[in-house]
């Protein structure tokens, strides 16, 4: 008969106050019918020429008009849900977008009707800038103040790019793609790293973790400076465990707006012609500036950027990204429970790789400053 040791027994974690916990996701079309209108919810208000829209659309179109980003949420619920369970947290789990069904006021109002008290957050945007921080904030706003007197308190985990379980399954990824690479028989010790993100436009990167105190600026670049971080972190495991010391790079990838409109760059089509040019023979393209493989990476990297390098002639492998990896799934947790200390006001020790501290939790008056003029946002010291 199995004996069960008493001191087996675990206690699980505690993660009160929270009663709940929500996913704050982008949201993206399910069928062709969806693409328009969900453009249209992304780009209102945006000014994006009407040619970009109809380009974008081709992509999802070229997809059968179906993001792959709301499944890999499903999933990625499904894997925390059991993560969860197995340390002994009993949280229910909610899911809300903000362009696309389930809709995040939606979602509020079920977690009101659920009883629901006090929540966790977290966004599928590992890094500060309006988009990916303040964007979501205000549409938090919006779905409590949509859902009314009893809708969930929420409180925002910290970004989590240093994150050491956000950032070990790109390490892994890039040594499994040098040898990807030197199977293909290409030179994957002279292989170039090529860390990948979203562009932003100039002025949202000067604006990202930019805060201001007595009337006095502080920060700002907190984007660029963030990414540039998990880079040098992710290159240096990756030379430690291959032995070799590879040259590697921060590009980007779908820039959008007007033309006219500076935004971050070299794009990562020019970057890989650019290596061509240089004698370099191949290169590993690292999303870090994704949590998962949506149509920004299944597209502008899998189909746009992979096309620019056989035409080129470079070797050309990919890193996933996070997805459901065990690591990633673990690091939410312990990213649940450490923010559940620091709501009772403990102070846990947040893990950490690469030089920069834990980020905040609670995003300082006029952080990542919304380009269009204040609006009021939740998980913040300037409602
Ligand atoms: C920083 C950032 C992230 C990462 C943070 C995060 O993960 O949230 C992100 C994610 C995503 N962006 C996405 C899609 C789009 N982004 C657009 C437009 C824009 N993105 C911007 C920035 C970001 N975007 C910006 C500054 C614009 C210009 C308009 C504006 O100033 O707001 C447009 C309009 C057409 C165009 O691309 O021009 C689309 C369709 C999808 C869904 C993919 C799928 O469907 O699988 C996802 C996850
Ligand atoms: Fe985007």
């Amino acid at each position: 008969m199995d004996r069960w040791d008493d001191d087996a027994v675990v206690t699980p974690p505690d993660t009160r106050p929270y009663d709940a916990f929500l996913l704050v996701s982008f949201g993206g079309p399910e069928k062709p019918d969806d693409v328009v209108p969900f453009l249209e919810n992304v780009t209102a208000g945006r000014g994006i020429p009407r040619e970009r829209l109809v380009e974008v659309g081709e992509h999802y179109f070229g997809f059968g008009g179906r993001s792959p980003i709301n499944d890999q949420n499903r999933d990625l619920l499904a894997v925390l849900r059991l993560e969860l369970r197995t340390h002994g947290i009993d949280l229910p789990l909610y899911w809300g977008n903000r362009n696309w069904d389930p809709y995040l006021s939606d979602t509020l109002a079920q977690m009101r009707d659920d009883g629901v008290r006090r929540a966790v957050c977290l966004f599928t945007s590992a890094y500060s800038s309006y988009s990916g921080c303040r964007q979501y904030r205000e549409n938090l706003a919006d779905a409590v103040e949509a859902t009314g007197a009893e809708a969930p308190r929420l409180e925002r985990i910290r970004h989590y790019f240093n994150h050491p379980g956000f950032q070990a399954p790109f390490v892994d990824g890039t040594v499994a793609a040098l040898e990807q690479l030197e199977r293909e028989g290409r030179d994957a010790d002279g292989a170039r790293l090529v860390f990948v993100t979203h562009s932003i436009p100039d002025t949202m990167n000067d604006a990202s973790g930019r805060w201001v105190a007595d009337g006095t600026e502080h920060g700002g670049g907190a984007y660029v400076e963030q990414h540039r971080d998990v880079a040098s972190s992710v290159a240096a495991a990756v030379s430690a465990r291959s032995g070799v010391e590879r040259a590697y790079d921060l590009v980007y990838c779908s820039r959008s707006g007007s033309p006219h409109v500076p935004w971050l760059e070299p794009d990562v089509n020019d970057h890989l012609e650019a290596l061509a040019q240089d004698g370099v023979d191949a290169v590993v393209v690292v999303p870090i500036g994704f949590v998962s493989d949506h149509m920004e990476v299944v597209y502008d990297l899998d189909t746009e950027a992979r096309a620019t390098a056989e035409r080129v002639g470079l070797g050309f492998a990919r890193v996933p990204t996070p997805g459901v990896d065990r690591r990633f799934v673990a690091a939410i947790r312990e990213l649940v429970v450490e923010r559940a200390a620091q709501a009772r006001d403990e102070e846990p020790d947040p893990p950490v790789v690469g030089s920069l501290p834990p980020s905040w939790t609670v995003c300082p008056a006029g952080c990542c400053a919304n380009p269009r003029g204040a609006r009021p946002a939740l998980c913040g010291s300037d409602g």
